[in-house]
């Protein structure tokens, strides 16, 4: 369930840096103004042109003054507070490189004056927690960077591997697989921070020396519960998305090339599409209501903080610098229509997907298991200890003292069972009146007791430390914490005077727009008719100057896209150059009718925005080995090189074990189904029956058959610029005859009745003979001397060789 509340507008800030030593060196001069109190910015072209200018007005704007503490108290703390009241907050950062966003999002870690919006949240976050003791809370983070459009898991082993993007009916969009780690305090956070931070697509710019090459974002939950007054209890779940984009730049400036240029590219599509979504969101024109938000991962990520049930701040950094002026004015613009972005914040309440429940189910559980086993072993007096040990976990959380001391009571308790034990064994024996058989009974009956003692105290110790465990991540504040009750009465006190001194800015903001207004709109009463044409020419005077102003916006905004424009002309003529390169390859370096086949199979997936074509993994450059170079001075290849060369085609066994087998699900074979012609592993006839019928059956199944480079023929292409054709990767044994005898072999090559095992040709490129027991090949340097003679021996494919 979740309860509704008022629209209201996206809060714009702007923020301007300090011009950087390098713009001090250069000489450069400060063409922006911050009228901090009116909350407005001003830019003039050029040094001498200050006529030529614009100003903007917003919600707050901080000059290159402004400290990082004043920037988190008067932008992120109130979105924090709403944030562990269980709304869904989003505090993002959009600018030109190099302008601060990082400085403000992150900043350095030292002096903690310094730390940015992130840190200081972290900070925030866990003071509330300490000083909060009639609620319970589980946080939550994860962080994640689109990068190139992918999304790649920053906290993941694997932060190279791209993530998908799901639609939840319930939840809304959500990345699949992301990690996320509950944390218990401020120094955990941080960990997950700077773990994360190191995994960032970062690259030096013209413009930065440490440029952000993804957009960031780091999302903290905060999920709460308590008990209400209906004595009910509650659950909410706040959201904290804080997001560090990356920089929005021409091409030109950047001076990016290759990588670098695609890199750009992205980030300037994916910052188009969040502009268009900003444009299609404050255009009442815009078709019936209709947002772009599915042009980029980026807009459907922060779909909910534009036009959602978020609570948004956007920063928008600036330069001060002439020679920025154009960027300037467009992040002015950009921020300035995102103003009139409306919001409906809501408070999350009871989501179903909340992990607090879970938790809280868990401890019930445990606590119910512990009471049933104390009873089972009838051991009363310590199911009460042990439940009132319980019980104080629960409500305080352990520290590291009640720990020790859980565990030295258990200790002495178990010394005093086992005394007890001793006592009475000792008390049987010294019983001498006693018959034998009744003294092994007691006996047995003793030690019965004695292992039931110990079973059950080994399930008391296993249920206390998961309930320690889980609770340890369950927090809530405590009474002693006077001094962060301190700190937070006075955090709440600048809120609000923060509050209050925000809304009389945007009153004098208001007051001063009405007052401009009403000056061009008064018509005051006229004495005389000579008044009364002074005044209507004073008001066309005055409506002449608006009517200029819009003309100088006009074409100022004309100008800007005809930039745009030509940036994305010039992208689009840099995107042709490599696509006719990639051409002329496709033309001349691969068969037609392969590449006719190959494109049969290729489907568009739109959600992934990429082509898919079934069986890449047998494409040619998937299974081909680097060439092993010994004698041409390279390294020799690893055990994992000789591995996938074996794999990809000397030795038919290992091709089946580790790749037909597995992907067509055949019959396993045992050691004695392969015979060994001339040191070589051949496959039995009845394996490559098998195999036969899986590949045809493989082949209806699509409906297409199998291209040949589904069965990996390769193309070795020769310095003359011509190229050979070969069955089998070029580096492998028994290559080279492979082309003449059959092309519609299949993936496994040297099959039933080809007895065919590697052939001198391969030592072309450097190596022996395929090892037949470990089914590796062996390298031998002096082989590489006789690759250029047996590369010429190659059957020449029709139409590839240069006469
Ligand atoms: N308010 C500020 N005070 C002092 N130095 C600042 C401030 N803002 C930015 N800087 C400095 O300017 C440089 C660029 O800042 P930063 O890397 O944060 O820019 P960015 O906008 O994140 O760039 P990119 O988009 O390329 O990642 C850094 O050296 C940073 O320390």
């Amino acid at each position: 369930m979740a309860l509704s509340n008022k629209a209201e507008c996206v809060r714009v800030i702007i923020r301007c840096r300090p011009m950087s030593e390098q713009e001090v060196a250069d000489g450069r001069v400060r063409v922006v103004e911050m009228d901090v109190k009116n909350a407005m910015v001003t830019v003039f072209k050029g040094s001498g042109g200050r006529d030529a200018t614009k100003d903007f007005t917003y919600d707050a704007v901080y000059d290159w003054n402004s400290t990082q503490q004043q920037i988190y108290d008067e932008t992120a703390f109130s979105i924090v507070e709403s944030v562990m009241e269980g709304y869904n907050g989003t505090i993002f950062a959009y600018g030109q490189t190099g302008t601060g966003k990082t400085y403000t999002m992150v900043g350095p870690d030292k002096p903690p004056e310094v730390r940015g919006v992130i840190p200081r949240a972290f900070e925030h976050i866990f003071n509330d927690i300490n000083v909060t003791t009639d609620k319970k809370f589980l946080v939550r983070a994860s962080f994640l960077e689109i990068y190139n459009e992918e999304i790649r898991d920053l906290l993941s082993k694997n932060p190279k591997e791209k993530l998908e993007l799901k639609d939840h009916t319930d939840h809304g969009v959500y990345v699949k697989d992301l990690s996320t780690f509950v944390v218990k305090d401020v120094s955990e956070m941080r960990q997950v921070m700077m773990a994360g931070q190191k995994n960032r697509s970062v690259g030096a710019t013209l413009m930065n020396i440490e440029s952000s090459r993804s957009h960031s974002i780091f999302t903290i939950t905060i999920e709460s519960f308590e008990v209400g007054p209906d004595g009910k209890s509650h659950i909410r779940a706040g959201k904290l998305n804080m997001v560090d984009l990356a920089g929005s730049e021409r091409q030109s400036k950047t001076g990016s090339t290759g990588d670098t240029l695609k890199e750009a590219t992205k980030i300037n599509l994916s910052l188009s599409a969040l502009g268009h979504v900003i444009s299609a969101l404050v255009d009442s024109k815009s078709p019936h209501g209709f947002v772009p938000y599915r042009d980029s991962k980026l807009t459907r990520l922060l779909q909910d903080s534009l036009g959602g049930n978020t609570k948004t701040v956007m920063i928008a950094q600036i330069g001060p610098a002439d020679y920025n002026y154009d960027e300037t004015l467009s992040t002015l613009r950009y921020a300035y229509r995102a103003k009139s972005i409306k919001n409906k914040p809501r408070i999350n309440e009871d989501p179903k997907d909340a992990m607090i429940r879970e938790f809280q189910e868990e401890i019930a559980r445990l606590k119910a298991e512990l009471e049933s086993r104390g009873g089972a072993g009838g051991v009363v007096e310590k199911q009460v200890v042990v439940e009132k040990v319980v019980e104080k976990v629960v409500r305080e959380g352990p520290s590291e003292d009640e720990i020790k001391r859980m565990q030295e009571n258990l200790h002495l308790e178990r010394e005093a069972i086992q005394k007890q034990f001793e006592d009475e064994r000792h008390a049987i024996e010294q019983q001498k009146n006693l018959a034998e058989e009744e003294r092994r009974r007691l006996m047995e009956e003793l030690k019965s007791r004695e292992e039931q003692e110990e079973e059950h105290k080994r399930a008391q110790e296993a249920l206390l430390g998961k309930l320690k465990a889980m609770e340890a991540k369950m927090l809530q504040g405590t009474q002693v914490m006077q001094q962060a009750l301190q700190q937070e009465q006075e955090l709440k006190k600048a809120q609000i005077e923060i509050e209050e001194r925000r809304k009389r800015e945007s009153q004098l903001h208001r007051q001063r727009e009405a007052e401009q207004e009403e000056k061009l709109l008064l018509v005051e009463k006229y004495n005389s008719q000579e008044e009364h044409i002074s005044k209507l020419t004073n008001k066309l005077e005055k409506l002449w100057k608006k009517y200029k102003a819009a003309s100088n916006e006009i074409e100022d905004l004309q100008q800007e896209f005809q930039q745009e424009r030509e940036d994305m002309l010039e992208s689009i003529r840099d995107l042709t150059k490599e696509l006719k390169l990639k051409n002329v390859i496709l033309t001349h370096f691969v068969p037609e009718e392969e590449y006719h086949r190959i494109e049969q199979r290729a489907q568009w997936d739109a959600e992934e925005d990429e082509w898919v074509i079934s069986r890449l993994e047998f494409a040619g450059n998937n299974m081909r080995p680097k060439r092993p170079g010994s004698a041409l001075g390279l390294p020799r290849p690893t055990s994992e090189q000789a591995r996938l060369l074996a794999i990809a085609g000397t030795n038919p066994r290992y091709r089946y074990d580790n790749i037909i087998a597995n992907d067509l699900d055949l019959p396993d074979r045992t050691t004695s189904d392969w015979a060994d012609v001339q040191g070589q592993q051949v496959m039995p006839e009845n394996i490559q029956a098998a195999l036969d019928a899986a590949l045809n059956d493989a082949d209806d199944a699509t409906g297409l058959p199998f291209t040949d480079f589904e069965r990996s023929v390769y193309y070795s292409y020769t310095d003359d610029g011509g190229a050979v054709r070969n069955d089998r990767p070029p580096s492998a044994a028994g290559g080279s005859g492979s082309a003449k005898r059959s092309e519609k072999r299949r993936v496994v090559s040297g099959g039933s009745g080809s007895k065919r095992p590697g052939t001198a040709s391969r030592k072309g490129r450097g190596m022996k003979e395929a090892d037949p027991a470990s089914g590796m090949l062996g390298f031998d340097p002096r082989e590489d001397e006789r690759a250029a003679d047996d590369v010429k021996a190659f059957p020449k494919a029709r139409g590839l060789v240069k006469a």
